[in-house]
């Protein structure tokens, strides 16, 4: 990040108000290399002058090629190491392959003679690293996992051609390991050893990170490993959902200059629990249509991609419905309010309040000590709080439910954008119901609505910021017993399946599904098909991302034109920061 001047005189009229300090680094923004070349730190990157320089070629050495070309800016998010030796400079840097969005970046070598004194080279190269990494660790210590299987099966030869040139050239500590078995991550995770590596990066898809997060919470001090260890994925699966969300890209060159440029943030976590067992998730967990489309369609694998989409629209025409018996912890019931929450934590990343990994931290320790923080709301064998002031619903029946989703990221894929306004670290998922009995034009309208943006103001999808949710599922194969157990809880009747029309046999024929059981989904993973309750712990893990406190998405529809000043409040603000979650109750927002 590039130094502030002192003062607002204008240094060109008036010199005498530039202070010594400023006058020596306006002065040494220049580094003079070789005879007709020089080298200027300018606002937002490193201004090469040099007639004959062409980045064309992997190393560059002044004067050996004789190309015409323009002073050519290098912006400083794009260094990635300067190193004085001797009489020489190199600088490293990336170039993009083309001037297209997230084109691949390729790496360069600039290697000029340094004519000038040695301490003003030193101090020049200490001024550019520090303007190329801001916020962001340099040389960071990188433990990377590679799924052999992830994706098309190409992580290996992605990370080798495009993911770790970038880490050498910047410098980094790599230490490389396959995993060789599903679960390995976990087992990896758990025995890692937290202080020698910074950062636990998975050449994967949305699989292996959710194992990170595991193992590391399956350490006695999990809550500090969550926190000294950020989780990063390089995306080499097929959604690669935690990319686009922090870095905005799926190509794995930009995802890794991510990584070297990326700034700790803490994300909220939730437990998911299931009989004894917990389980942590970082993205999504879902019931009903989406999931029974990736999960339920693994017989149709040979459509290749296309099987989700066929999945979904042949259920979608056959009005599937998955009933379940759910109570939720609501903290946001109103799409205005949830744009308006949206704009102030936009607003608070702007006056710079967002709440910083060490202050999310002290507040965990306080409440749980070094490991797992403790369920508030307990696990889903405890019976719901009765008192009408808890903020949960009662256990209700819903007997047409289409789609149960619950969001912590926007995207769920790159042209997937399910939850707009979700957050990092409000400690808050987004909760999207949607009825299963609506209209088939309505539905593919829906489908439609969720790759251009609009999904969220449909008017058919119900939204909802929740802090923890139960859901006794009451279809598949296990409904007898489902039924039964919602029986004893909840003392409604269980719902009979429908005999199924003609129409609805075809459809499940040629659908992938078995029928015979349903699937629960959670980061794209299957969990067992059975109740479950989610709860969300503020800011428990960390991850790198470009911009701290908010996605790469834009953000739901409309909420720039939210005016949120006057409402602000000074306490909100102090309560944000501190990291108490007073911003969960509705009279703060
Ligand atoms: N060597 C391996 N053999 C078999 N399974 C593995 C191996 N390594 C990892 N796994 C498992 O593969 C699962 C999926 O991993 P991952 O998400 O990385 O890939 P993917 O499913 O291809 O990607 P996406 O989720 O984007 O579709 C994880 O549950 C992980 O445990």
């Amino acid at each position: 990040m590039s130094p502030q001047p002192s003062g607002h005189t204008d240094p060109f009229s008036d010199t005498a108000a530039i202070s010594e300090d400023d006058r020596d680094t306006i002065l040494e923004s220049t580094l003079h290399v070789g005879a007709n070349a020089s080298l200027t730190l300018g606002a937002d990157g490193v201004l090469v002058a040099d007639d004959a320089f062409d980045d064309s070629d992997r190393l560059y050495l002044c004067g050996l090629l004789q190309k015409s070309h323009l002073a050519k800016n290098i912006p400083f998010y794009h260094i990635l190491d300067a190193e004085l030796s001797a009489n020489t400079i190199a600088i490293k840097y990336v170039r993009p392959k083309s001037p297209k969005k997230n084109a691949r970046l390729l790496v360069r070598t600039l290697i000029y003679p340094v004519s000038t004194a040695s301490d003003v080279a030193q101090r020049w190269t200490d001024r550019i690293l520090e303007r190329a990494y801001g916020a962001a660790l340099k040389r960071a210590r990188i433990k990377v996992l590679i799924n052999p299987f992830g994706g098309a099966g190409k992580a290996q030869s992605l990370y080798n051609k495009h993911i770790a040139p970038v880490f050498e050239a910047a410098g980094c500590t790599v230490d490389v390991q396959t995993t060789t078995r599903r679960g390995h991550a976990v087992e990896i995770a758990e025995n890692l050893d937290v202080d020698a590596y910074d950062v636990l990066a998975c050449a994967s898809g949305d699989g292996l990170p959710m194992e990170c997060f595991n193992g590391l919470a399956r350490k006695r001090n999990a809550a500090q490993a969550l926190r000294k260890i950020a989780v990063v994925q390089l995306p080499c699966g097929t959604g690669n959902a935690m990319s686009w969300n922090l870095f905005g890209t799926g190509e794995p060159s930009v995802a890794a200059l991510s990584i070297v440029k990326g700034v700790r943030t803490p994300l909220d976590l939730a437990s998911i629990t299931q009989g004894d067992k917990r389980t942590l998730s970082f993205l999504s967990q879902s019931l009903g249509i989406v999931a029974e489309s990736d999960l339920g369609t693994e017989n149709i694998r040979w459509m290749g991609d296309f099987r989700f989409t066929f999945g979904f629209l042949v259920r979608l025409l056959g009005k599937t419905l998955y009933p379940i018996d759910y109570a939720v912890k609501t903290e946001i019931d109103d799409k205005h309010a949830i744009k308006k929450h949206y704009a102030q934590q936009v607003s608070r990343l702007r006056h710079q309040l967002s709440p910083s990994n060490a202050i999310l931290g002290k507040e965990m320790e306080a409440q749980g000590g070094l490991g797992l923080p403790p369920l508030k709301h307990g696990t889903v064998n405890d019976p719901l709080p009765k008192d009408e002031n808890s903020g949960w619903t009662r256990l209700e029946a819903y007997p047409n439910l289409g789609n149960f989703y619950c969001g912590n990221m926007c995207w769920m894929a790159a042209d997937a954008p399910f939850f707009p306004a979700s957050l990092p670290n409000d400690g808050m998922m987004d909760l999207v119901n949607i009825d299963g009995d609506i209209s088939r034009m309505k539905a593919v309208k829906l489908l439609l609505a969720v790759a251009d943006g609009t999904f969220f103001d449909e008017d058919v999808v119900r939204v909802r910021k929740i802090s923890a949710v139960r859901v006794i599922p009451r279809f598949g194969r296990p409904m007898t017993e489902m039924s039964e157990q919602a029986h004893t809880v909840t003392g409604v009747s269980a719902i009979s399946p429908q005999k199924p029309s003609t129409m609805q046999k075809i459809l499940k024929k040629v659908s992938g599904s078995s029928g015979k059981t349903g699937y629960f989904s959670v980061d794209g993973e299957k969990l067992p098909f059975e109740p479950f309750q989610i709860e969300v712990h503020r800011g428990l893990g960390t991850v790198l991302s470009r911009v701290p406190g908010v996605y790469e998405y834009e953000g739901p529809d409309g909420w720039r034109d939210i005016d949120i000043e006057h409402d602000t409040t000074a306490e909100a603000e102090r309560a944000y920061k501190t990291g108490s979650i007073p911003c969960l109750s509705t009279n703060v927002y």
